[in-house]
């Protein structure tokens, strides 16, 4: 066990305080080998007696590149020398981009804590990924919940959650931490290649921007972040309750067998347009099981104050939004 530490005390409250986990959970420590899941396992581990948590470390192997497989070896023999178990899985064929690598990663994490009853999975995303994410998203184009994106808890199924007990860290410090600990951490190569956006904005953009402008930018963006996060949970939940009243009734049922759903309009029309906005989005969810694009959203939301009769340009999968005297109506593409 380590001497305890400023930052062991931190993340004992943050985990209290925020309700992450609870005493005698059973947890899945997703490692990928790298400073900051290394820094988390330690800590986990010397917290562990205080809260009676059962551990277990997870490594996924995206087989993307030469050194994964040693990779994978690398933190089972951590697992070993901690004493304790250890999951790999590895992907049957390398994992293409970086998006399919994580949620072939939370498939993997989330299945084997079904298996074997870990009720919560914890990932070492720090503050500095919440602020690479905003500016990734920014520069993107988004509105705020690409900007809070990262979230300290979240449930990945009912009985299963996800949590984030190093997000307000930075990256300096979990570095510091392993440092101090001499945590052997697994370097990965691809974490300096500046081919990729994510690497730039870490290894350029945000030293530029603390040098230049504000040296505490990271920690900034990462509050802004959070400020963002309570906001855009409290319009969703708005957004979720006029959906219900715009839905048609159970006596206002969709009358023709073309018609997949509906919205009522007049009763949208008086929502204020950041709600409204966010209302399509929900809907369109529902209904087409995807998210729409801002474009899509725009069109939809223009449909409001069209004339009756007006019709939007077939949506992939060839349904299109039809206006309907006080409705939009959603129709199945014609068979
Ligand atoms: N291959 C993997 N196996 C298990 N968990 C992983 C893997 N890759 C990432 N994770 C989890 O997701 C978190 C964030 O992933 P990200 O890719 O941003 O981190 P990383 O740079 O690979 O490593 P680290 O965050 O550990 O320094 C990690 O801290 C870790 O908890």
């Amino acid at each position: 066990m380590s001497p305890w530490t400023p930052l062991h005390a931190h993340i004992h409250t943050t985990l209290r305080s925020r309700q992450l986990v609870g005493r005698n959970d059973r947890l899945l420590i997703a490692v990928s080998g790298g400073q900051d899941s290394l820094c988390l396992l330690q800590l986990l581990r010397d917290l562990q007696p205080k809260w009676n948590w059962d551990l277990a470390i997870a490594h996924c192997d995206h087989r993307w590149r030469p050194d994964s497989a040693e990779n994978a070896v690398h933190v089972g023999r951590l697992a070993a020398r901690m004493d304790l178990p250890f999951y790999l899985e590895t992907a049957r064929s390398p994992v293409e981009t970086e998006a399919a690598a994580r949620s072939w990663r939370y498939r993997v994490l989330e299945r084997i804590a079904c298996k074997d009853g870990f009720g919560a999975i914890a990932t070492g995303h720090t503050a500095s990924d919440r602020a690479e994410t905003l500016l990734f998203n920014l520069l993107r184009g988004t509105g705020a919940d690409g900007l809070q994106a990262l979230t300290w808890k979240r449930p990945l199924s009912p009985e299963i959650v996800l949590v984030r007990p190093l997000l307000a860290v930075t990256r300096s410090q979990t570095a510091e931490f392993c440092d101090r600990f001499a945590l052997p951490i697994w370097q990965d190569a691809t974490n300096h290649d500046l081919k990729y956006t994510r690497n730039r904005i870490r290894h350029e953009l945000l030293p530029y921007l603390a040098s230049h402008f504000n040296p505490q930018v990271e920690r900034h963006c990462a509050q802004t972040a959070e400020l963002l996060r309570a906001e855009v949970e409290y319009l969703e939940a708005v957004a979720a309750q006029w959906l219900q009243c715009c839905l048609p009734q159970y006596t206002e049922k969709v009358k023709s067998p073309s018609v997949k759903t509906a919205l009522n309009r007049e009763k949208l029309r008086d929502c204020p347009l950041a709600l409204q906005r966010r209302v399509m989005r929900q809907w369109w969810e529902q209904w087409a099981e995807r998210s729409p694009n801002f474009e899509r959203i725009e069109a939809a939301i223009a449909l409001i104050d069209a004339p009756n009769g007006t019709c939007s340009d077939p949506f992939p999968g060839g349904a299109i939004a039809r206006v309907s005297g006080e409705w939009i109506e959603i129709h199945h593409p014609p068979t």
